[in-house]
C-alpha cells in the first residue's frame, strides 16, 4: 500500500534515471535520444527540484500544525553559488545521481559544472547569509530567508591586459531550476505620495496615499537541510508594473508610457549593487530596500495573522533579524503597519517592535549607512514622520538619562543634522533591536570601545558576539570528497557533517604514518585540479605549475585594509632574492606558486590598481626563464563561490592579512582551515578565535596587533617631520622604488598606488611598512615548515580538528538560543 508520508519520488538509480529522460523531454524538451551535458545537467535539477519541493511542502505543512516561533532571516545579499551538488548531498541521494547518469553516459562532476553561479551578493555577508541557511535547514529551525532576486548578480570580472572589467551577469539567461515562481504571492509596494491626517472613529488616523505602486512577486528556493527532512524556504521578491497601473494608461490609448513604466518598475530588482563598501545613498538602492522589506513584512504578517489575532503575541512567535542594515528599513515599516494598518497605538506597537528585531553588523566603519532625509521624504514621506518620532522618544528617553549632555544626544540621535540631514541606520537598529551582535569577539570588543562606544554605555547588555562560521558541507563534503571520504574513513562515522566538533577525533590520528600519507595524497590531488584549472585559462606555455610547489593563495575582495598590496610587495621582495641567489642556494629555495583573486568594486580605482600591479609583475616573474618554476604568480579571474570551491581544497597556505583592527570576523579564514590549508595572517577578526583553537605554532602569525596599530599610527604621524625622514625598511624602499620608477611598466598609473603607503601623502594608514618586517618573517616560516612535509602534515591536521566551532552549525545555535529564541522543528521522515 502506497503511503503518502514516503511522497511519491523514488532515489534508486532507475526511477532517478527515468525522472531525469522525463525532463529531458519533457521540461528540457529535447529528445530523450539525444542530449547534451548541459541538457542532461537541467534534466537533473528538474529531477532533484522535484524531491526539494515534495519536502518543502512536508516541512511547511509540519510548520503550518506546530505553530512554532519562526525566525525571519532579512538580508540584502545571498551569495549563494551553485545548487545541485549541495541539494544531492544534503538529500543524499549523491551516489544514485552518479550512477543514473553513468548509465546515460554522462559524469556527474562534468554535468555538475554546467550550472552558472547565483551570485546575488557581494562577498563575506552575502556567503554567510548563505551558509547560516544551510545551517538552519540542517538543525531543523523553523526560518526563512527573505531577499531580492536580481536578474543581474555579481558582475563577471574580465581581464584585459591585466586591467579588470565587469560585464553584467545575466544569469538567468537559460532559466532557473532552483526557483519556483509564486504567481499568486504577490504584494503592492507603495512609493513617493502623501501623508493625510483623517479621522477615523474619532481617532486621528496617518493615511499614505502613495504616488507608485509596483508589484512584489515572491520566488521560492527551497533550502534543503543535510540528513534531515526539513527543507526550509528562501522567498525573492522580484519587482513587476502593478496590474492597476495599465489599465489607467490603455484608457488614455498611451500605449508606449504604459511600456515604459513597465520597464521602470521592474528596474528596481534589477542589479545588485556591486560596491561592498560605501553607501552612496542612491534613490535605486533605497528603493531596493524598502520593496523587498514591504513585500517580506506583508508576507510575514499575513502568515501570523492566518494564526493568531492578538499582535501581543507577535514577539513569541516571530524573530526578525537584520542581515547588516540594509533591511533596516523594516522597523519604521513595522511601526507603519502596526500603528496606520492594525490601529495599534504607538506605545503599544513600539513595545513589539523591541521586542522582535535583532541585528548583525559586518562591518567596522563607524559612519555606516545614512539615508538622506530629502531622499526619504519624496520616496517614503510617512516612514520619514515615522522615524522622526521615533528618535524624538529616544532622545527624550535619552535626556532623562543622560540629561541636556548635547554632545552625546547629538551622536546617539538617529537623525544626524547638519548640511547633509540624514539617518543614521545603525543607530536605528541598535535603539531598537534587542540584541546588536559583533561578528567576531574582537569585532564585538571595537564595537563596544570605538564604532558604538556611547550605545555600549547606554545598553551594555544588548551587545553580545556570535562568531561567524561556515557550513562543512560546501567547503568539505561539496568541495573536497577526497578530504570527506579520509575524515569519515579514520573517524570511522560521518557524523562530522552534522557536527563538527567531532573533527577533533583526528587529533588521535596526528602520528599515524598511514594516515600522514594518505592525508597529503588528498592535498596532491586537489592541487593537480587546482594546477589543471590554473593552466586552463593562463597563457601557458611558459607556465607549467609544479605540484611540489607552495601553493599560496590569497582570494578575497579587493581593499586597501585586506592589504593584497602588502602579498604583491612580498612576493616582488621575494623575486629580488631569487634573482640575487646562486645556483646552489636556489636548490633549496621551495618553489612558490603565488595566486590571488578577488573583484574590485567597479568605482574603486585603487583596488583596481591592485589588480592591475599583480598582472605587471606576474608578467615579468612568469615570463623570466632565469629564475623558471622557482617563482609563479597568478590572477584568479573572476572569483565566485564556485571558484572557490576549486581554490581552497587546492591551497597549501592561505594569506588573510588585513591590518589589525579591520576586518570584522573574516570567513574565508575558516574555510581555508577546514581543507587543511595553513594560515599566513594578522591576529584579526576571527584568526583570533582560530589561534586559540589550534594554536600559536600551528599558523604563521605576524603585524602590529590590534591594541599596537593606533600607537604605530600616531608614531608614524610624529614621524612625519622633516627632521626625521620615516625610517623605511631597507627591502620595503627597494620594492616600492621598483614600482614607482616603471620596472613592471605603468609607472604613471602605478603613481597613486604608491602614494597610498608613502609618508607625506597616503601615509600608509594600512601599516604595509611597519608591517612589513614581520610579513617577510612569517613567510621564511612558512617556506622552513614546508620542507618539513612531517611538520606540515601535522599542522594541517590540527588545523581541521580544530575548525569544528567554526562550522555555521555552532554560530546558528549561538542565534537560536540567545538572541532568536527559536527552537528545532523537525518534520517527522
Ligand atoms: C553597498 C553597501 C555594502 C556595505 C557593506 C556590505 C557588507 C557588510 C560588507 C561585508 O561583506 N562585510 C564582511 O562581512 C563578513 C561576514 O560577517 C565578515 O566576515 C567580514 O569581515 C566583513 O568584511 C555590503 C554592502
Amino acid at each position: 500500500m502506497y503511503s503518502l508520508m514516503d511522497g511519491f519520488l523514488k532515489n534508486d538509480p532507475i526511477s532517478l534515471q527515468k525522472d531525469i529522460l522525463h525532463h529531458v523531454e519533457y521540461t528540457v524538451a529535447r529528445s530523450r535520444f539525444s542530449f547534451d551535458d548541459f541538457e542532461a545537467y537541467q534534466a537533473l535539477a528538474h529531477t532533484v527540484r522535484d524531491r526539494l519541493i515534495e519536502r518543502w511542502h512536508d516541512t511547511h505543512i509540519y510548520f503550518k500544525r506546530t505553530k512554532p516561533k519562526r525566525l525571519y532571516f532579512l538580508s540584502l545579499e545571498f551569495l549563494m553559488g551553485r545548487s545541485l551538488s549541495n541539494s544531492v548531498i544534503n538529500l543524499g541521494i549523491e551516489d544514485q545521481c552518479a550512477e543514473a547518469l553513468n548509465q546515460l553516459g554522462f559524469e556527474f562532476e562534468v554535468v555538475a559544472e554546467q550550472e552558472g553561479d547565483a551570485a546575488l551578493g557581494n562577498g563575506g555577508l552575502a556567503r554567510l547569509s548563505a551558509c547560516q541557511m544551510d545551517s538552519l535547514a540542517t538543525l531543523d529551525y523553523p526560518a526563512w530567508g527573505y531577499g531580492l532576486r536580481y536578474e543581474y548578480g555579481l558582475f563577471r570580472q574580465i581581464i584585459v591586459d591585466g586591467f579588470q572589467h565587469e560585464k553584467p551577469d545575466y544569469w538567468l539567461n537559460f532559466g532557473n531550476p532552483w526557483e519556483i515562481e509564486r504567481i499568486h504571492v504577490t504584494y503592492e509596494v507603495k512609493f513617493y505620495g502623501t501623508v493625510e491626517e483623517v479621522e477615523m472613529n474619532g481617532e486621528k488616523q496617518k493615511v499614505w496615499i502613495p504616488g507608485e505602486t509596483v508589484e512584489a512577486v515572491a520566488y521560492d528556493n527551497p533550502i534543503p537541510g543535510y540528513g534531515t527532512r526539513n527543507t526550509i524556504n528562501l522567498r525573492l521578491w522580484a519587482a513587476k508594473p502593478s496590474s492597476k497601473f495599465d489599465l489607467e494608461a490603455y484608457n488614455t490609448g498611451d500605449y508606449i508610457n504604459s511600456v515604459v513604466n513597465r520597464q521602470k518598475a521592474e528596474t528596481i530588482s534589477n542589479v545588485l549593487y556591486p560596491d561592498d563598501r560605501s553607501h552612496q545613498g542612491k534613490e535605486l538602492r533605497l528603493k531596493q530596500q524598502y520593496f523587498f522589506v514591504s513585500a517580506s513584512l506583508q508576507d510575514i504578517m499575513r502568515r501570523f495573522k492566518e494564526e493568531h489575532t492578538n499582535f501581543d503575541e507577535l514577539p513569541e512567535k516571530v524573530a526578525l533579524h537584520l542581515n547588516d542594515t540594509h533591511p533596516s528599513l523594516s522597523i519604521a515599516e513595522v511601526m507603519r503597519m502596526l500603528v496606520d494598518e492594525e490601529h495599534l497605538g504607538w506605545h503599544k506597537a513600539w513595545d513589539i517592535v523591541c521586542k522582535i528585531f535583532s541585528f548583525t553588523t559586518h562591518t567596522m566603519v563607524t559612519d555606516g549607512e545614512k539615508i538622506p532625509v530629502d531622499l526619504l521624504e519624496s520616496l517614503l514621506p510617512r516612514h520619514l514622520e515615522i522615524l522622526y518620532e521615533i528618535n524624538f522618544n529616544f532622545l527624550e528617553e535619552l535626556k532623562k538619562r543622560i540629561g541636556l549632555d548635547y554632545s552625546r544626544l547629538a551622536l546617539l540621535s538617529i537623525v544626524e543634522e547638519g548640511a547633509m540631514k540624514s539617518i543614521r541606520m545603525a543607530n536605528l537598529a541598535i535603539v531598537c533591536s534587542h540584541t546588536v551582535n559583533g561578528v567576531s569577539k574582537l569585532h564585538l570588543e571595537r564595537l563596544k570601545t570605538k564604532t558604538f562606544k556611547d550605545f555600549y554605555g547606554l545598553y551594555p547588555e544588548k551587545f553580545q558576539c556570535k562568531t561567524n562560521g561556515v557550513t562543512q558541507r560546501r567547503w568539505i563534503v561539496v568541495s573536497n570528497p577526497g578530504l570527506r571520504d579520509l575524515i569519515s574513513k579514520w573517524l570511522g562515522t560521518e557524523a562530522w557533517i552534522r557536527d563538527a566538533d567531532l573533527l577533533s577525533g583526528l587529533r588521535d590520528h596526528l602520528d599515524n604514518a598511514d594516515f600522514h600519507l594518505e592525508w597529503k595524497m588528498v592535498k596532491k590531488v586537489n592541487k593537480m585540479r587546482l594546477a589543471e584549472y590554473i593552466e586552463a585559462f593562463l597563457t601557458l606555455s611558459l607556465l607549467q605549475v609544479s605540484l611540489d610547489a607552495m601553493f599560496d593563495v590569497q582570494v578575497k575582495r579587493i581593499h586597501e585594509y585586506k592589504r593584497q598590496l602588502l602579498n604583491i610587495f612580498g612576493i616582488i621582495h621575494r623575486y629580488n632574492c631569487l634573482k640575487n641567489m646562486d645556483k646552489d642556494s636556489r636548490r633549496k629555495v621551495v618553489p612558490r606558486v603565488c595566486i590571488i583573486g578577488g573583484k574590485a568594486a567597479p568605482g574603486y580605482e585603487i583596488a583596481k590598481k591592485i589588480i592591475k600591479l599583480c598582472h605587471a609583475v606576474a608578467e615579468k616573474i612568469n615570463n623570466d626563464t632565469d629564475i623558471g618554476d622557482l617563482l609563479k604568480v597568478v590572477f584568479i579571474p573572476d572569483y565566485n563561490v564556485s571558484v572557490a570551491e576549486l581554490v581552497i581544497p587546492g591551497a597549501d597556505l592561505s594569506q588573510h592579512l588585513s591590518t589589525a583592527g579591520n576586518e570584522a570576523s573574516g570567513t574565508g579564514n575558516m574555510k581555508f582551515l577546514m581543507n587543511g590549508c595553513l594560515l599566513l595572517a594578522t591576529a584579526d577578526g576571527s584568526t583570533v578565535e582560530i589561534i586559540e583553537e589550534i594554536g600559536e605554532d600551528n599558523l604563521f602569525l605576524f603585524g602590529a596587533k590590534v591594541h599596537e596599530v593606533e600607537k604605530r599610527r600616531q608614531k608614524r604621524l610624529s614621524n612625519l617631520a622633516p627632521l626625521q625622514p620615516a625610517k623605511v625598511p631597507l627591502h620595503f624602499a627597494r620594492v616600492l622604488r621598483m614600482v614607482r620608477d616603471g620596472y613592471f611598466g605603468h609607472k604613471d598609473y602605478f603613481k597613486s598606488l604608491c602614494e597610498t603607503v608613502e609618508f607625506g601623502f597616503g601615509n600608509d594608514y594600512y601599516l604595509l611598512t611597519s608591517d612589513f618586517g614581520s610579513y617577510l618573517e612569517a613567510q621564511a616560516a612558512a617556506d622552513k615548515a614546508f620542507v618539513n612535509q612531517d611538520k606540515w602534515t601535522r599542522m594541517s591536521i590540527l588545523s581541521v580538528a580544530g575548525s569544528g566551532r567554526f562550522s555555521s552549525d555552532r554560530t546558528i545555535q549561538d542565534y537560536a538560543e540567545s538572541t532568536w529564541k527559536i527552537n528545532p522543528c523537525r518534520c517527522p521522515l
